[in-house]
């Protein structure tokens, strides 16, 4: 007789590996908000051993410059509004959730991210000490369709001596332009990114990436995005972007 963990397995497993699974994906996947993915449940959750609460990687840690906190705490409190009541309320501004693999937006999506390419992590988070690399926080205004985040380039980010890789720069652009168009579209991915580069970034130093909806037309959504000092006055860098509404299946080749 077979254990009931060993049979939810199965059954996961002998689900991923029929195509129709990316349409059932499809079908329920509305991809507008984190909690939009909350329809997405894998088969036995219950029955599933590990932890449902994926880890937040945008969180303040040790390695973030005063800098960084002071932006982090700016736009932290403009996530929460007082009333003239004096209660607190959801304010404009709401801080993205940043995790080490996009699967893990879906609910379930911790345990999918385990037994699909288990060890396959966002680029972006991939390296684990803090402040080395990529440390950065996303907020979104949904109201205004535009996001900032605040970004602190790290001494592996290196190109030109002493400056942040145009790669690594992109990186960020994509990784932001594509989190402001997947809140306002639903899954997308990147079909066409146009970077102008302006003036280098210091490595180590606290960077603002906008982003902001052009328009919408069917299934494209185009953004602009702008790189700047902490207080606006620096332009490093310029992007568009095309993002294409894609099906869940798209990623599984159906
Ligand atoms: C809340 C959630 C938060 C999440 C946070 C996440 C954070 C992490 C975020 C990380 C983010 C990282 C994100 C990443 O890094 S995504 C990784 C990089 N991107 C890719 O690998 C994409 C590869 N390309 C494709 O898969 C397909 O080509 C896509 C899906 C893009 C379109 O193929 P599909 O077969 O589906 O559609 P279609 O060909 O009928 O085209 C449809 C329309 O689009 C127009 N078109 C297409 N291509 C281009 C082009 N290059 N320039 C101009 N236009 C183009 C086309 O003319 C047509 O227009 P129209 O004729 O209808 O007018």
């Amino acid at each position: 007789m077979m254990r009931p963990v060993a049979k939810g397995l199965i059954s996961i497993i002998r689900a991923f590996s029929n195509p129709n699974v990316a349409g059932i994906l499809r079908l329920q996947t509305q991809w507008n908000s984190p909690s939009a993915f909350q329809n997405i449940r894998p088969l036995s959750m219950s029955l599933w051993p590990f932890s449902a609460q994926p880890r937040d990687f945008s969180l303040p840690n040790a390695s973030w410059s005063p800098e960084m906190r002071r932006v982090y705490d700016h736009y932290i409190a403009l996530c929460e509004v007082e009333t003239i009541g004096g209660e607190k309320k959801t304010g404009p501004w709401r801080k993205l959730p940043s995790y080490n693999r996009t699967l893990k937006y879906a609910k379930g999506g911790t345990y999918l991210s385990k037994m699909i390419q288990s060890k396959a992590r966002l680029f972006t988070r991939s390296i684990k000490e803090h402040g080395a690399a990529f440390e950065y926080v996303i907020f979104v205004n949904k109201q205004e369709k535009r996001c900032v985040c605040v970004f602190q380039a790290g001494r592996l980010l290196e190109g030109p001596p002493g400056h942040v890789h145009g790669g690594a720069i992109a990186t960020m652009i994509d990784t932001v332009m594509g989190g402001l168009a997947a809140c306002l579209s639903g899954p997308i991915m990147t079909a066409n990114l146009n970077i102008s580069y302006r003036s280098p970034i210091t490595l180590g130093s606290v960077v603002l990436i906008h982003s902001a909806l052009d328009h919408v037309e069917g299934r494209k959504t185009f953004l602009t995005c702008r790189v700047t000092s902490t207080d606006e006055t620096k332009l490093h860098t310029e992007a568009t972007a095309l993002f294409v509404s894609i099906n869940v299946g798209h990623l599984f080749g159906t």
